[in-house]
C-alpha cells in the first residue's frame, strides 16, 4: 500500500474497475461511506453538520455523506456551488438520492455547526480557488468545527501538494485506493490533517497494472535489501567508507559522516585528511582510522586498493577545483558515491561534468544529497526542471538529467532515481534542521552503499533512519546525537 497514485493513475483505476463491472456510483457510494464513517468516530450524540459540495464527483461524494449522516441521526446541511439539475453522471444520482434542502455554497457561514464535511474538489481541482468560493473557504478555516475533507483538502492540488489560491485546512483526510503525492508533499501534508485510506474496491492488482512508480519512503520499500550481519561475516565483508575531511578548521563535518557510516554498518571507515588536519581528527576519532591524503592525486593512489568501496565527498571539503578532481578520481575508480554540499557546489552550473562522473563511476552508483539551495545551483537549468509542477517532480528530472540518484532534501525529502522510481519520505522531525544533520545523512547513505546496498533503496534507507534517528532522539537534537540513535532504529529494522 506504499503506491502513490496521482490524479490520472487514480482516475484510470476507477476506469479500469468501472470497466471491469463496478458501477461508478457504487464506488461513489463506497466513498461516501467511507467518509460518514470517519465523521461518525469518536462522536457522541447528534451533530450539526454542514456538507458542502462541488460541481463534480467530490461534490457527488458529499451527497452520499450527508445522506447517510441524516439517516443516522444528525441534523445534515447541504451548501452546493451549483444547483444539483446542473450536475451530471454519478453526482447527479447521488444528488438525488438526497432528500433535503440543497442550499446554495456561496456566502455560507460556519454559524453553529459542529462538523464541516469538505467535497467541493478533490482530483479534478484544475485552476486557482477564485471569489466567491475563497469566502467560504476562509469560513471553514474560521470555524472550530471538525473539518473532514473528501479525498483532497479542497485547493490543494493532489499531485504537488500545492495550494491553488486558497485551501481548506482540515482536520481529517479521507482518501480512496491509494494516497497522493500531494497528501505527503508540502502544504499539502499540513492541510491534510490525519490522512485515512479506504479501500472502496480498487483491486491492488489494477493498482499494480499502472505501473506506478512513486512511492512513500517506509522500511517496506527497502527492508529486504537492507544489509544484514551474518555469523560469518567480518568487517571487510561489511565495505570500507572513505569519508574526505576538510582542513584544521573544519574537520567535524567529515567526523559526523564518518561516525554516521560506522554506525550505518559499514565494516571500516577511514577519514582522508589533509595532512594539517590529521592529528586533530586523530585526536576525535577511536574506531574510526585516518589517514592523510593531500588532495585528488593522493585520494588515486588511496583508491588503488580495492577494499574502499565508497565514499563520502563534500561535508566542509571546500569549493572549487581540487575538491572536482577528487570527485572524478573516486569515480573513476568506479567506487560508491555521495556527493553532498561543497562537492555539489563546486559543480555548479556543470551538469555535463556531473553527467561524466556518474558516467564513469558506473556501475557503481552515485547519489547526490542536495538542499535546495544547491539544487538550484546545480541543475537550474537542467531539461524539465524548470517546467516540473513539483518536488517530485524537479527530482525525478535532475535524477534523469544527472543519471544519478538524486535526495532532494526538506520536510518532505524526495529520493529519485534515473530510471524514474521515485518515493517521498514523511518522517523528518522539525528539529532535523540543524547544523550538520546533513553530514549525518551522507554518512548513512555511504556506510550503506559500502555493503552494496543498491543504490536508490540504500538512499531511501538512509533518509528514513535518518528520519527515525531524529524522531527516537526528540527535540533539542544536534547532528552528533544521530549517529548514537542508529542502533535504536536498526533494532526496529531488523527484529
Ligand atoms: N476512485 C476514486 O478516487 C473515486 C473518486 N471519486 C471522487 O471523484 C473526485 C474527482 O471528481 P471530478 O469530478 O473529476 O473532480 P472534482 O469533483 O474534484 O471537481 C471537478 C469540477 O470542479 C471544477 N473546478 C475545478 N477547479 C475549479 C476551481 N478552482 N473553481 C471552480 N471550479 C473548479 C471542474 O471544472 C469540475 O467541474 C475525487 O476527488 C473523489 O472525491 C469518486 O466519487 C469515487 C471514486
Ligand atoms: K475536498
Amino acid at each position: 500500500m506504499l503506491e502513490l497514485m496521482t490524479c490520472a493513475e487514480m482516475a484510470a483505476a476507477d476506469g479500469r474497475t468501472i470497466a471491469g463491472g463496478t458501477p461508478g456510483i457504487v464506488l461513489m457510494e463506497r466513498a461516501g461511506q467511507a467518509v460518514a464513517e470517519r465523521v461518525l468516530a469518536g462522536v457522541a450524540g447528534p451533530q450539526r453538520i454542514a456538507v458542502l459540495c462541488g460541481p463534480g464527483n467530490n461534490g457527488g461524494d458529499g451527497f452520499v455523506v450527508a445522506r447517510l449522516l441524516a439517516a443516522a441521526g444528525h441534523d445534515v446541511a447541504v451548501h452546493a456551488l451549483v444547483p444539483p439539475d446542473r450536475l451530471t453522471g454519478d453526482a447527479a444520482e447521488a444528488a438525488r438520492g438526497w432528500q433535503g434542502e440543497v442550499l446554495p455554497l456561496a456566502g455560507w457561514r460556519a454559524d453553529g455547526v459542529d462538523i464541516i464535511v469538505d467535497a467541493i474538489f478533490g482530483a479534478g481541482l484544475a485552476r486557482d480557488i477564485a471569489a466567491p468560493l475563497d469566502a467560504v473557504i476562509a469560513a471553514v478555516n474560521a470555524a472550530s468545527a471538525q473539518v473532514v475533507a473528501v479525498d483532497v483538502p479542497s485547493g490543494i492540488d493532489g499531485d504537488t501538494g500545492t495550494v491553488r489560491g486558497c485551501a481548506v485546512r482540515a482536520d481529517e483526510t479521507v482518501t480512496f485506493a491509494r494516497r497522493k503525492p500531494g497528501h505527503l508533499l508540502l502544504p499539502g501534508r499540513e492541510h491534510c490533517g490525519r490522512v485515512h485510506v479506504a479501500d472502496i474496491g480498487i483491486a491492488d492488482a489494477t493498482v499494480a497494472a499502472l505501473d506506478v512508480r512513486t512511492a512513500a519512503n517506509a522500511p517496506g520499500l527497502w527492508r529486504d535489501k537492507l544489509p544484514r550481519p551474518d555469523a560469518a561475516g567480518h568487517k571487510y565483508k561489511r565495505g570500507h567508507l572513505v569519508v574526505a575531511s576538510g582542513g584544521p578548521a573544519r574537520t567535524g563535518a567529515a567526523r559526523l559522516a564518518a561516525r554516521a557510516g560506522l554506525r550505518a554498518g559499514a565494516g571500516l571507515v577511514t577519514v582522508a585528511s589533509p595532512p594539517a588536519a590529521v592529528a586533530i581528527n586523530a585526536g576525535h576519532l577511536t574506531a574510526i582510522m585516518v589517514r592523510a591524503v593531500d588532495g585528488a592525486e593522493q585520494l588515486a593512489d588511496l583508491l588503488t586498493d580495492a577494499r574502499f568501496s565508497a565514499l563520502v565527498l563534500g561535508p566542509a571539503l571546500g569549493i572549487g577545483e581540487e575538491t572536482r578532481r577528487m570527485v572524478e578520481v573516486a569515480a573513476a575508480a568506479r567506487r560508491h558515491l555521495v556527493l553532498d554540499a561543497d562537492a555539489l557546489t563546486s559543480f555548479s552550473n556543470n551538469l555535463a561534468g556531473l553527467w561524466q562522473v556518474v558516467t564513469s563511476a558506473a556501475p557503481a552508483g552515485v547519489v547526490l544529497t542536495p538542499h535546495e539551495g544547491e539544487f538550484a545551483r546545480l541543475f537550474g537549468e537542467a531539461g524539465g526542471v524548470a517546467q516540473a509542477r513539483s518536488k517530485l517532480e524537479r527530482a525525478r528530472a535532475a535524477a534523469a538529467a544527472s543519471g544519478a540518484v538524486v535526495v532532494l532534501k526538506g520536510p518532505d525529502t524526495v529520493i529519485a532515481a534515473p530510471d524514474g522510481r521515485a518515493a517521498i519520505n514523511e518522517n523528518a522531525p522539525p528539529w532535523l534542521a540543524t547544523a550538520g544533520t546533513g553530514d549525518v545523512l551522507a554518512g548513512i547513505i555511504g556506510g550503506l552503499m559500502a555493503q552494496e546496498m543498491p543504490t536508490f533503496v540504500a538512499a531511501c534507507a538512509g533518509v528514513w533512519m535518518h528520519g527515525a534517528a531524529a524522531a527516537a532522539f526528540g527535540p533539542g537534537l544536534i547532528a552528533e546525537d544521530l549517529p548514537e540513535m542508529l542502533p535504536q532504529v536498526w533494532r526496529t529494522l531488523l527484529d
